[in-house]
């Protein structure tokens, strides 16, 4: 592929898209938002056939970034140069688009991911190249024909089918002005390490291994509904998804039986029927991962509370095993429908095992004692804590993690910043 000619064409849209007003940019967002609203079905029968997402997921995916491109849409224009007050007749905060920015993302949600990147970044004034998981270009494709029928001016955004080689290229182009990745630590640190040598702004949004923690004081049937739903969506696949559900010992009893109940009842069947609530992996070695990751944990002491079952190359009926401290599976994400057990006896033991692993994005907390919520909110490392609910991410509302989980913002108003230049105006006119 010529990477040149479409670092020209996309640097030669940047030209006049930067210009262009930003309520001028809100009314074609709306459009491309009309645009998913009109295609969602087409669009989630390629995410399943891609990625094996149960369908009826596949359409909430379409959904909800239709609502997100709305909110943005609809957003108060927050680059309007800022006025400070100084000693001079000019004192300015401008925000200015950076140019041509790069999305490496993740096949996990092929649409939401580029969309809840790609959006902000727009209105922003940039234009977008993207580089998708190799099993889904297709959806890749598809995001950028959108665009095309929303009328956004044509190189605004475009999906590059290209293998990971080619981001070095990109990156050591200076038209190339920043690049936002979803995926994993590795895949994080590689694209980071070429973005700072050739200094250009990177946002990560890596793994987690997100803490579920439930207090005796809870409404624990509640959570021993939600956790299950919040963990096992999209087959167990989510960065912000709870992976340990971390349970106060005065009520194991009680919450394990119905919890382990719950999560049983999320079978896998044929992603394409609409009732279906666990779908298959995405592909075969990310099983092979998931099952090395079991045996792994059972080696080093964990115990099974529900067996992790394979039956078939990317199918698992799901497992929980319980772990304890120490235990080196805790420091690495299961991406899968493996859930981590553990118990403990009080509020700073719980905290100190919620917090003692590698990554921080979206830890929740169960309680109905506000003061007790609010020691977790002070010490939990953690991009969100959510509160007597599962972690999810909303449009209006800031997204991203602490400690290996990556850095930046992603959606809210924030995110329209992110990839802007701060310039400062002061002197007398
Ligand atoms: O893998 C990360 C998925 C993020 C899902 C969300 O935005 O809620």
């Amino acid at each position: 592929m010529d990477l040149t000619k479409h670092i020209d064409s996309a640097h030669q849209s940047f030209q006049d898209w930067r210009k262009t007003p930003f309520e001028e940019r809100q009314k074609l967002l709306l459009k491309l938002a009309d645009v998913l609203d009109k295609n969602k079905q087409t669009y989630a029968e390629i995410i399943t056939t891609e990625m094996h997402k149960p369908i009826s997921q596949s359409i909430a995916e379409i959904e909800k970034s239709a609502g997100m491109i709305r909110f943005y849409a609809n957003a108060e224009n927050v680059l309007k140069p800022e006025k400070i007050t100084t000693e001079f007749n000019v004192s300015e905060v401008h925000y200015d688009a950076l140019g041509i920015i790069l999305g490496v993302m993740p096949w996990n949600f092929p649409f939401w991911q580029v969309l809840r990147f790609a959006v902000p970044a727009i209105l922003a004034g940039n234009v977008i190249l993207l580089k998708h998981a190799s099993i889904c270009f297709e959806s890749g494709d598809e995001i950028e024909k959108a665009f095309a029928e929303a009328g956004f001016p044509k190189y605004i955004f475009q999906n590059l089918r290209i293998g990971h080689n080619e981001i070095k290229d990109i990156l050591e182009n200076p038209l190339v002005r920043g690049v936002s990745l979803t995926g994993s630590e590795k895949a994080g640190s590689e694209v980071a390490s070429l973005a700072g040598k050739n200094i250009k702004k990177s946002v990560l949004e890596l793994g987690g291994s997100d803490a579920f923690i439930v207090l005796e004081d809870s409404d624990y049937e509640k959570a021993a509904i939600d956790g299950p739903a919040g963990k096992l969506q999209n087959t167990g696949q989510v960065c912000n998804a709870a992976k340990r559900f971390i349970v106060h010992q005065d009520i194991e009893k009680e919450f394990v039986p119905k919890f382990v109940e719950e999560y049983n009842s999320y079978q896998p069947a044929d992603p394409f029927k609409k009732e279906t609530k666990l779908g298959k992996m995405a592909r075969p070695d990310l099983a092979d991962e998931l099952e090395d990751q079991y045996k792994k944990a059972l080696k080093h002491g964990a115990e099974v509370v529900l067996a992790l079952e394979r039956i078939s190359e990317n199918e698992f009926r799901p497992g929980i095993i319980r772990v304890k401290e120490g235990n080196p599976i805790l420091q690495e994400e299961l991406f899968g429908p493996l859930a981590i057990l553990m118990i403990g006896k009080d509020d700073d033991e719980i905290l100190k095992l919620a917090n003692d692993i590698p990554f921080g994005l979206g830890n929740a907390v169960w309680t109905k004692d506000k003061k007790r919520a609010q020691f977790f909110i002070d010490n939990l490392e953690s991009g969100t804590v959510s509160i007597n609910k599962s972690t999810s991410s909303d449009a209006r509302l800031p997204f991203g993690g602490a400690k290996s989980s990556g850095y930046g913002v992603e959606l809210s108003l924030m995110a329209i910043k992110e990839f802007t230049q701060v310039k400062t105006v002061v002197g007398n006119i």
